[in-house]
């Protein structure tokens, strides 16, 4: 992660901009950003509306975290403009009590004890001391209060750094790559107060490189590659796109495919090797239609996609790693980047994953208790920041 230099807040808007305010939510609009000769960050628009978790995902380097500087205030756009509910962030009376955000866990002041760093964000918004411990005891710190930071492990400074984005009651939270660090126990903890943050009408834009940690909690994807958007789309829309696949070895292919055309079921293809390969419909309904028509099914097998392969091929070229095949027993699980040149509607996969790998968190507070209600409590920006960001 690279954090963004502290620059004064935003650039000469894009004149392709429309000048339309945009309503509710985040929205970016053309933003770009150069370093010298490369270009960091080259028009982009996205919208992040309200009450959704809109994962902000590209590989290392592709400009997630000049982008969320740069929507935050903290990075001049070269070009462009960013938005929370219609209003420039640097224009907004409160923006603590608007954004909270996570940019950097390691920036806060090593020597500090974590309660002393939480009271003076609190002095610095204007919210009440109190709010130090609770938001400490709500991410599960309370226990190391007066700990100083530098004996913090990665994991515990994301907790603090996410304290810290809370203690303004923000409805919108900006975090770059918070579960670096967390450990398993964390990461859940993380996936369900997010949940809870986003049913009571949160916001959350969140980045990462590791599409598996982000399709468990998001319910939206921005897709960045060599600082160009590559996909915005629902997960539903993404999942439905590449959809599994049913193939069945069939006496008659082409009869059972007008029975599921008769029904409406169209997307079904006999491939060369003679199967007929179905999308959207299960392979029991298959069964029944194979049955109705008279056709004999002699085995069914069930293509599933691994959206972090599609992933890899929407995002390919970037630090593509080494072929496996050169590191026998010690490739990763997944093909390197640069395998699929383009992304392909049925990359080889095996096992779509499902989201069941860690339990629910046991010693850190339920985040169902951070609820709508105590949002809205009047305080003042931290100095220089878009939220605090520890
Ligand atoms: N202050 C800077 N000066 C020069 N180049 C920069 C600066 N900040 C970022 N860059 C470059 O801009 C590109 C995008 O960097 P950025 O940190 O935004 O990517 P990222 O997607 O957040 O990466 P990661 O996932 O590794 O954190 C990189 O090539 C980086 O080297």
């Amino acid at each position: 992660m690279t954090a963004p230099s502290a620059q004064p807040p935003y650039g000469t808007p894009d004149p392709r901009v429309p000048s339309g305010t945009p309503g509710a939510g985040i929205a970016v609009q053309g933003l770009s950003r150069t370093f010298g000769d490369h270009t960091a960050v080259s028009n982009l628009w996205f919208t992040v509306p309200p009450g959704s978790i809109t994962g902000f995902l590209g590989p290392n380097g592709s400009g997630k975290t000049t982008t969320l500087g740069m929507m935050l205030g903290l990075v001049r756009p070269s070009a462009g403009n960013a938005f929370v509910d219609g209003v420039p962030f640097t224009s907004l009376q409160q923006p603590a009590q608007v954004v909270g955000a996570v940019l950097d866990a390691r920036s806060a002041h090593p020597k500090h004890r974590a309660l002393t760093h939480l009271q003076v964000y609190c002095a610095a918004i204007g919210v009440p001391d109190e709010r130090a411990r609770q938001m400490l005891d709500l991410v599960g710190l309370g226990a190391v209060a007066r700990r100083r930071i530098g004996e913090f492990s990665l994991g515990m400074r994301q907790r603090l750094a996410l304290a810290t984005a809370l203690l303004g009651q923000p409805r919108y939270l900006v975090l770059d790559e918070p579960a670096n660090g967390l450990d398993p126990e964390g990461m859940a903890w993380l996936r369900d107060f997010l949940r809870a943050f986003a049913a009571n009408g949160g916001t959350v834009l969140i980045s990462s490189h590791i599409l598996r940690e982000i399709e468990q909690m998001a319910d939206r994807l921005v897709i960045i590659a060599n600082g160009h958007l590559v996909a915005e789309t629902s997960m539903t829309d993404l999942r439905d796109a590449y959809r599994s696949r049913v193939f069945v070895a069939a006496s008659d292919p082409a009869r059972l495919a007008t029975a599921l055309a008769a029904a409406g079921h169209t997307d079904a293809q006999v491939q060369q090797d003679g199967r007929l390969a179905v999308v959207g419909v299960s392979a029991d309904r298959i069964a029944e239609f194979a049955a109705t028509a008279e056709v004999t099914l002699f085995g069914t097998s069930v293509e599933h996609v691994d959206l972090e392969q599609v992933y890899l091929a929407m995002t390919a070229g970037r630090y593509a790693a080494a072929p496996v095949a050169q590191y026998p027993g010690h490739g990763p699980h997944h093909p390197p980047g640069g395998q699929y040149p383009q992304a392909q509607q049925y990359p080889q996969s095996q096992q779509y994953p499902i989201p069941q790998q860690y339990p629910s968190a046991q010693q850190y507070p339920n985040a169902q208790q951070y609820p709508q209600s105590q949002w809205g409590q009047p305080n003042r920006p931290p100095t220089g920041q878009g939220g605090p960001t520890a």
